[in-house]
Order: structure tokens, then C-alpha cells, then sequence
């Protein structure tokens, strides 16, 4: 599957650059550009970049505010579409938005760069979205919420990352990130890889192509991704367990969004040596997946790959009523609230005010 990467603010130069870079993904890639409000933050990048907002904010960054960050992109809106337009060819079959939902310039850019996109293009849009840890501040979590609900709706699909899915205890911050990062590349690497298969000496119709892909993820505004490999053996015969093992590791505790079961769809991905692949181990991983995640729509196929082991790639398309979406918009609501007090108490002992007496 081919697709134009786009990373918003900061989280999303970042990832947009693991994932240009991930050998999977390479060649999936037509081009990429970072954009941000912040000149430091597009420094370190390997990337194309650009800087929006220099009028308003002169190459500081946006300091967490979505509004002003959503402000900066409309404005500068013309700009981007012409920085982009030589990286979306005719052979993409999607874009692909990458930003972290909590701080200002991802948060308040991706959505109205979503709805740019979305006007020019007939490609779908897709975003990935970073939504922040539990531990991360009030105002994050307020930033992720709105922008998440309007980025579902301008996107035609968002893919979302749980900055808690995948963290270690005594990790620092930036630790954790680069995890995360590391991870997200190798299973968004990996779609987009499956999708994009020509070798030969594999029956194409059991090789995954992009419209499944694109498919899955119709059946619903967001999504999750998961991914498990495990060893396996020479005689596919032996590797029934090995299959059906890494589907359910795959959706268990490889998803980018911990307890996302529940979905609209589903597509299961069996990634290795064609010969070491188990067709029943792969019926029976499709079945479970369905029961397990309560949709009739499973999609499969597999990306034959030169390995011992096995791994499964999981897209759960439509998984808004799981319960981890749930909690995150309640969060997401009582910060909002939390950050409106706090907004009437600074006001309250501003030096703008006049006392009475
Ligand atoms: N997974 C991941 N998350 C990150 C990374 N860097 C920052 N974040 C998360 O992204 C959110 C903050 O977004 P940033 O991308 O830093 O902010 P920004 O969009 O550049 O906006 P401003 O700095 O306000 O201009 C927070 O929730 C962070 O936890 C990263 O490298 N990886």
C-alpha cells in the first residue's frame, strides 16, 4: 500500500521519520514531510520539513495551545498543500497523518490539515494519533479529546496510539517514546508492506492487497493496530499452535490501544515463510479473531516473507465503543473541566483585574 506520510508537531515529525525510515515501509513510502510551528523540533529530522506559523509564532511552537495550533495550519494551509502535493502521486492509495493528539501544533494542525487533504484528494485520509499516557497533565488529555473528535470526523480513519500501550517500569519519558516509536514503524511498516507483495511462487490470491486494508478500515472512525511473531518450524504441520499463538498475542498485548476488542472489523495478516505457514492455524486464528472481537467481518491474508519465524499483524477497524476509547473520552471531558477551573482561578488572582478596594 502506498502512501504520502505526513507528520504534524513534534511526536509526529518524529514517528513520521521512524517510519520512513523502517525498512518494511521504505518503499511503501511515495514521500514525507514534516511540518511544525517549532524550528528546533525539525532540526534533528532526516526528513523533508517545513515551517508554518513563523508569522504568528515565529518558529517557537504553539506551547501546547490546539487552538492557535489549528489557527497557524488554516493559515498556513496553501503553503502545506503545495509542499505536499509533489509527494502525493498517483500511485498512493492513501495519506497518511501522523501527530501526537495532546500538545498544540499536531493537536490542532492534523485535523485541518484532514479536512485540506480530504477536499483535494479522493484518496482516503488516514491518521495515526498519538493520545497521551494517563500520567501526562490535564491539559494534554483536554487537547487529545478535542482534537480526536474532530479528527474522526474530518480523517477517514484514526488509527490511534495509547502512549501507555507499551510502557516499562524505571523507563524515562523519552525511553518510553522511542519505544513506542520503534514499535508503531515495525506494525504500520508492516501494513503498508503487506499490501505492496509482487514476488512470485505464492498463490495470489492468499496474499493481502491494500483494498482489504482500505476496507477494514471503512467500517468505522477509529483504529487499532497489533502485532505478535513468535519461532517456528520447517513443517508448516507443526505450526498450527505457532499461528493461532501470535494472532492472539498479536490483538492481546501487541495493540497500539490496550483493550480495544471490541471492533467493526478486522484484518489478520500472517507474515513469513509461505511453506512454514499453517492454512488450518490461519482458519482457525480468522474464527477466533471474529468471536473475540465480535464482527463477522474478517478479512485475512498473508506477506510472504524470507523467515524462520511468524508473526500476525491485527487491524481493528471501528473499535470506538472498546473501553479503553470510552475511559479516554471521560478523561478526556473531566480534564477539560479541570482545566476550566483552573482557567477561573488564574483569573481570579490576575494582575489584569482591578481589585475593589
Ligand atoms: N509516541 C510518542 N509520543 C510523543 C513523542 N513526542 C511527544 N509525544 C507525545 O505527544 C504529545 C505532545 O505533542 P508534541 O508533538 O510534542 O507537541 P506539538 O504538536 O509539537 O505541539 P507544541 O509543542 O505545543 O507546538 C504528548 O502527549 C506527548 O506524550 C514521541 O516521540 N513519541
Amino acid at each position: 500500500m502506498k502512501v504520502a506520510l505526513i507528520g504534524v508537531g513534534q511526536a509526529g515529525g518524529k514517528l513520521a521519520e521512524s517510519l520512513a525510515s523502517h525498512d518494511l515501509a521504505r518503499s511503501s513510502v511515495t514521500g514525507t514531510l514534516a511540518v511544525n510551528t517549532a524550528r528546533a523540533d525539525l532540526q534533528p529530522l532526516h526528513i523533508d520539513t517545513l515551517l508554518v506559523g513563523e508569522a504568528q509564532v515565529n518558529g517557537h511552537g504553539v506551547g501546547g495551545d490546539n487552538e492557535l495550533g489549528a489557527r497557524v495550519m488554516d493559515a498556513d494551509a496553501t503553503e502545506v498543500m503545495e509542499a505536499l502535493s509533489g509527494r502525493v502521486t498517483s500511485e498512493c492509495d492513501a495519506i497518511l497523518l501522523v501527530a501526537g493528539l495532546g500538545g498544540g501544533t499536531g493537536s490542532g494542525g492534523a485535523p485541518v490539515l484532514a479536512r485540506e487533504l480530504s477536499e483535494v484528494y479522493d484518496i482516503p485520509v488516514y491518521a495515526l494519533g498519538v493520545l497521551p499516557g494517563r500520567n501526562e497533565g490535564a491539559l494534554y488529555q483536554k487537547n487529545a479529546g478535542r482534537s480526536l473528535k474532530t479528527l474522526a470526523r474530518e480523517a477517514d480513519s484514526v488509527i490511534l496510539v495509547d502512549n501507555d500501550a507499551w510502557r516499562a517500569a524505571g523507563e524515562s519519558m523519552d525511553e518510553g517514546f522511542a519505544a513506542v516509536n520503534d514499535r508503531i514503524a515495525q506494525r504500520v511498516g508492516l501494513l503498508l508492506a503487506a499490501g505492496e507483495y509482487e514476488g512470485r511462487d505464492v498463490a495470489a490470491e492468499s496474499v493481502v492487497d491494500s483494498s482489504e486494508v482500505i476496507n477494514t478500515l471503512r467500517e468505522g472512525s477509529l483504529a487499532a493496530i497489533g502485532y505478535a511473531s513468535a519461532a517456528s518450524s520447517e513443517d508448516a504441520a507443526e505450526n498450527l499452535n505457532a499461528v493461532t499463538s501470535v494472532a492472539r498475542n498479536a490483538l492481546l498485548t501487541g495493540t497500539s490501544l490496550p483493550d480495544a476488542t471490541e471492533a467493526s472489523s478486522a484484518l489478520l495478516v500472517v507474515a513469513g515463510d509461505p511453506d512454514r505457514i499453517s492454512r488450518k492455524g490461519v482458519e482457525s486464528a480468522r474464527s477466533w479473531l471474529g468471536e473475540e472481537t465480535g464482527t463477522m467481518q474478517v478479512r485475512g491474508g498473508d506477506m510472504p516473507l524470507d523467515s524462520d519465524r511468524l508473526a500476525a499483524l491485527v487491524l481493528l477497524g471501528g473499535v470506538e465503543r472498546s473501553p479503553r476509547v470510552r475511559e479516554f473520552f471521560e478523561r478526556a471531558g473531566a480534564a477539560a473541566e479541570e482545566v476550566e477551573r483552573a482557567d477561573a482561578t488564574e483569573s481570579l488572582v490576575s494582575d489584569d483585574l482591578d481589585g475593589l478596594l
